[in-house]
């Protein structure tokens, strides 16, 4: 099978057919010329200089997105259609929606790396490359700057995707892109071959094309030379390309043929053993082949991934009456029409009274009590004073309120009821306890902003301004399963030997439901690929977010990752250095349309966001935490969804784990100092949802070293608030 190439011109012109793609023609025939036209097929792509556009045209050829709706796939080139079929491949290949090699090894883009507003391709590489090789960047960028220094503008971000291609990001000009390309070719065949590691799959390929090919009617055969295979679909590192060379390309149909069998049948004896790919459990890796992430470059990548989809969402804009919109953000500023308090208001139970007066005797008049409707009309006099009650209108004249504690009665009315006279015991000053009109909220005032989260607060100042419906973000959809084949529903009465209770959806739905998030519950699924391919497919056309619990570590029947590299997802992190937690896995899957009338938009860059989440209960709620709601928040148009950390002290000494650990903790605020103390939840075992009980924080313990292994008792730690 040849080595699969595609050269994606970047270019707002091109895109529209007002300038010819010299560039990637260019970039095309040095491809062709550098690996041999035989051993290569090209494609080329011409998008505009839109994140969307870009990343989808990259995502397409490297990470095996499929493609699934019309209008959505990104302009061949076909300003100069020959120039765009080299090789083997007619440029329309590009919409056959991928076929058995449809994963290109390497993809150069040219154009979009400078530094002018429309410039964005390393913003829609970047997310893309679960491995950056910052060498290659440098190595562009100081050869580039021998011949002019405006490379210095140039942004390269070059990587590696989760599928094991290599993205190169060139500049848009024929002579930059061959300039480039010369620079990159010494190390060019290198890096392919580190990337497949061919050396070492090798031997497992041939071991399942010996077993697999057999059984589905292949040729069972051995090959003692390099294959280029791809296993990208998987969207497993390990699943590593073979190996490919100017010359000695071969093609492996049996290989895929297998591969693509063993996807299609449920009743494939792998999927019975557990195995994804076509691998049986004898030749599963050893060693996870996911790099496991620092956590903060998990946070990124989930941020970046979020940013991008921001766009969208913003435009996801609905009317809600303030009786639904509790946790809800805002979509616009509301501006009080009329000033609060409408009327100059007493602060005080007590008198209107006139600075002059006081302190002295004064007659009694009124009273004007809170409510009074009539007030406007009454007038206060020299020398007398107005009884008044908190809240209530003052009468015109009044320079002050004087409460009733600073008074003494002087003389009763004849029934002895009220007050006819009383004396004022202190001086007053001009304004003394009196709202005046717009003393809490002037009129035309931006009372809430765009992006504040209506809380109680909120609503009570909606209710203030007689605002009953608000503008809100639409909230993302969030689709919830569990995985596992011995996860029984919660209302299972007695269980099985083997089986356990599903925590994981209750919990799941309850901390979504709480963030005012629509949740979708899809239920339990069986570990099998038909089952969790067929769900995950129903919630990709249906949902913003996809939550999973279980089957993202290591055993035969943690599917997760297969499968949503299976159905093109792109596959961001698959571990992370963290304990709980250490196998969440974060991917992003081209949403699917949901009806004909929901059809994509041209440009329209609206994603999935994954989280396979471990399926240990404490890990799952952990691991959410942390990394989705973020996410979740972000999405609903929060501006600052992180959380919130601050510093506590221990109650006593805590052991550090290898892993920097999330340790479930209670908080009190009693110590003299303020400072709140965590005290530990106990045994922080994955499995002991216990440990979550009651927890108010996260402490942010970090792993252990050879110098440092525990925290001592009143010690500072960062605490995430839960
Ligand atoms: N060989 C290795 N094994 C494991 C590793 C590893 O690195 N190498 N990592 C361990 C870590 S850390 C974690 S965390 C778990 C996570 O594994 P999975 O996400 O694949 O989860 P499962 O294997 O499906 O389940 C783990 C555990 O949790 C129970 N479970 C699952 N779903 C639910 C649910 N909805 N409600 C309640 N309990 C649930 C399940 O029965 C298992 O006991 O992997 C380690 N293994
Ligand atoms: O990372 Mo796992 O969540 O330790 O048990």
């Amino acid at each position: 099978m040849a080595l699969r190439v595609c050269v994606v011109t970047v270019s707002d012109r091109c895109s529209r057919g007002e300038a010819t793609d010299t560039a990637g023609k260019a970039l095309a025939g040095l491809v062709k010329d550098h690996f041999g036209a035989e051993a290569v097929r090209v494609e080329r792509l011409c998008v505009p200089d839109e994140v969307a556009a870009i990343q989808q045209a990259v995502a397409q050829a490297a990470l095996a997105s499929p493609i699934t709706q019309e209008g959505n796939n990104p302009k061949t080139d076909n300003n100069d259609a020959s120039a765009a079929s080299d090789g083997a491949q007619s440029v329309n290949d590009t919409n056959t929606g991928g076929g058995e090699d449809a994963v290109s090894r390497l993809v150069i883009t040219a154009g979009g790396t400078g530094c002018s507003p429309r410039d964005v391709t390393p913003e829609a590489v970047a997310p893309l490359l679960t491995r950056p090789l910052p060498g290659l960047n440098h190595l562009l960028s100081t050869r580039s700057l021998e011949a002019t220094p405006m490379a210095a503008l140039s942004r390269f971000t070059c990587g590696v995707t989760s599928t094991g291609a290599l993205v190169l990001t060139f500049p848009g000009s024929e002579k930059a892109c061959r300039e480039c390309f010369t620079f990159v070719q010494p190390v060019l065949d290198h890096a392919l071959d580190s990337i497949a590691d061919h050396r070492s799959h090798t031997e497992a390929v041939h071991k399942s094309m010996q077993q697999g090919g057999a059984r589905h009617g292949h040729h069972g055969h051995t090959h003692s030379h390099t294959h280029s295979h791809t296993h990208s679909h998987h969207g497993c590192p390990h699943k590593k390309h073979g190996g490919h060379h100017k010359h000695g390309h071969h093609s492996h149909k049996h290989h895929h043929a297998h591969q693509h069998h063993a996807h299609d049948n449920q009743h494939d004896p792998n999927h019975e053993h557990g195995t994804s790919g076509g691998r049986t459990v004898a030749d599963r890796d050893r060693k996870s082949p996911w790099p496991m992430l620092k956590v903060e470059e998990a946070h990124a990548k989930i941020r970046a991934f979020g940013r991008s989809q921001l766009q969208h969402f913003k435009s996801r804009v609905e009317t809600v009456p303030i009786q639904n919109c509790l946790g809800r953000i805002l979509a616009q500023d509301v501006t009080a029409s009329e000033p609060h308090p409408r009327f100059p208001a007493s602060i005080k139970d007590g008198y209107a009274v006139c600075v002059g007066d006081c302190p002295g005797v004064v007659k009694v008049d009124g009273p004007i009590t809170a409510g009074d409707t009539t007030a406007e009309a009454s007038q206060l006099r020299r020398g007398h004073a107005i009884r008044v009650t908190t809240g209530a209108p003052v009468p015109k004249g009044t320079q002050a309120v004087i409460q009733v504690e600073d008074t003494e009665l002087v003389e009763r009315t004849e029934d002895g009821s009220e007050e006819a006279a009383i004396r004022v015991l202190t001086a007053v000053t001009q304004g003394q306890d009196i709202r005046p009109v717009g003393f809490d909220i002037a009129a035309g005032e931006v009372v809430l902003r765009a992006g504040d989260t209506i809380g109680p607060a909120e609503l009570g100042l909606l209710a203030t301004v007689g605002c009953m419906s608000v503008s809100v973000n639409a909230t993302p959809v969030v689709g919830i399963i569990s995985t596992g084949d011995e996860v029984v529903d919660a209302t299972t009465p007695s269980l099985q030997y083997g089986q356990v209770r599903d925590s994981n959806r209750t919990m799941l739905e309850a901390a979504l439901s709480r963030a005012g998030v629509s949740v979708k519950d899809f239920g339990i699924v069986k570990d099998t690929e038909t089952a969790l391919r067929s769900t995950l497919a129903t919630m990709t056309r249906e949902c913003d977010v996809i939550i999973t619990s279980g089957g993202v570590s290591m055993g035969e029947k943690d599917l997760i990752k297969g499968t949503i590299a299976d159905l093109g997802g792109a596959i961001h992190f698959g571990r992370v250095f963290m304990r709980p937690g250490k196998p969440t896995t974060f991917a992003t899957l081209p949403r699917a349309a949901a009806a004909s009338s929901d059809r994509k938009q041209d440009g329209d860059d609206h994603h999935v966001a994954f989280f396979g989440l471990p399926g240990n209960p404490v890990s799952c709620l952990v691991a959410f935490n942390l990394f989705a709601v973020p996410l979740v928040r972000l999405l609903a148009g929060d501006p600052s969804p992180d959380h919130t950390t601050v510093n506590v002290r221990t109650s006593a000494a805590l052991h550090f784990d290898a892993r920097p650990e999330f340790h479930r903790a209670t908080l009190s605020y009693t110590a003299p100092d303020g400072v709140a103390v965590a005290t530990s939840t106990g045994s922080q075992c994955s499995s002991r949802l216990l440990s979550m009980r009651s927890a108010q924080c996260l402490l942010a313990l970090p792993p252990a070293t050879d110098a440092t292994t525990v925290i001592s008792k009143g010690e500072l730690v960062p605490a995430i608030l839960l």
